[in-house]
């Protein structure tokens, strides 16, 4: 390599660098929520850059939570235990059959893997589910299909965040990953969405993103006409577009809807296809994905 390349690549290192400076400078110390889902979570290399990205960001001085999905491992268990299982307006009918295998899969089986993953860097992360320290009460929900209130069992939205062990780890360095199961009031436990439940923790954390990766560049406002993909959108033109979107993107837009409204100043959907999306999304100029904020 002559002299002069060397330098240019070194030279354009340097500024990827130091593009990163204002948003290093804007977000450390901040709470980042980040919900773990798509093929990000499927794929190797995918869920090593995933992992990789919140131990960055902890080293940065941000505060990431991780909030994970796993609807595909529940759907295989459930086949592989021959238990049936369908989806009504986006949500898992949940028999109590279903929910121990929901429960099994997500808190013991995606949380672990996810847990081991980021704890390669070093002894950051800790994983948590609804149930621990009370961190959500659920409350029973609805499905809703052409408008029908329709029941899907044990499937529970959260009433109350108890933010307690989750501020604790954060304050003593650590990294949580949070599995989206829940008792209700009477201790009878529920499936939650995990979009849902991330929006949820982000407005109590009181946090500064609320990041979902999903299997898309962000949000189209026409899907699937490519050319209608936003880089970012207000919750007043959200709200107008919601009931026309479809099934996949309806509690992830729901999501960060909620977040925004609630007090989250902006709310991310990225592709989790691309490696680290997350870093992407937040240290640099860019931007990436689509973005959600106030009119
Ligand atoms: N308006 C839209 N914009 C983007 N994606 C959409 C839209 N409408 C439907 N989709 C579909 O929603 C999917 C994302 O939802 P889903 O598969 O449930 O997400 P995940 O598995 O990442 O939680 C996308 O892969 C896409 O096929
Ligand atoms: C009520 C409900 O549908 N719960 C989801 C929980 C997991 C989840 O949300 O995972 P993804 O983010 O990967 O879709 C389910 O049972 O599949």
């Amino acid at each position: 390599m002559t002299l002069s390349i060397a330098h240019e690549r070194a030279q354009h290192k340097a500024e990827t660098l130091i593009e990163a400076l204002p948003w290093l400078a804007q977000f450390h110390g901040a709470t980042v929520v980040v919900k773990y889902g798509g093929n990000a979570m499927i794929d190797p290399e995918l869920q090593r850059a995933f992992a990789a990205d919140m131990v960055f960001m902890r080293y940065a001085g941000l505060k990431p939570v991780v909030v994970h999905g796993g609807g595909p491992q529940i759907s295989a268990m459930l086949k592989r235990l021959g238990i049936a299982s369908e989806f009504r307006g986006g949500l898992r009918v949940t028999t109590p059959e279903a929910m121990d295998v929901v429960r099994m899969v997500l808190v013991g089986q995606v949380g672990r893997e996810l847990v081991g993953l980021i704890n390669e860097h070093g002894p950051f992360a800790v994983g948590l589910s609804g149930e621990d320290a009370k961190l959500f009460t659920a409350v029973r929900r609805h499905a809703y299909v052409d408008g029908e209130a329709v029941d899907v069992g044990l499937v529970g939205d959260v009433e109350h965040v108890n933010v307690g062990a989750v501020a604790d780890l954060i304050a003593a360095g650590r990294i949580p990953v949070i599995s989206t199961v829940a008792p209700d009031g009477d201790g009878v436990l529920h499936n939650l969405n995990a979009d849902t439940a991330a929006s949820a923790l982000a407005i109590a954390l009181e946090a500064r993103k609320l990041v979902v990766l999903t299997d898309v560049p962000g949000l189209y406002t026409d899907w699937p006409d490519t050319t209608s993909l936003v880089s970012r959108i207000d919750t007043d033109a959200l709200a107008e577009l919601l009931p026309r979107l479809e099934s996949g993107m309806v509690p992830k837009m729901e999501a960060c809807l909620r977040a925004v409204r609630g007090g989250v100043p902006a709310a991310h959907v990225v592709d989790g296809r691309v490696a680290h999306s997350t870093l992407l999304e937040v240290f640099t100029s860019e931007g990436f994905g689509t973005m959600v904020v106030n009119p």
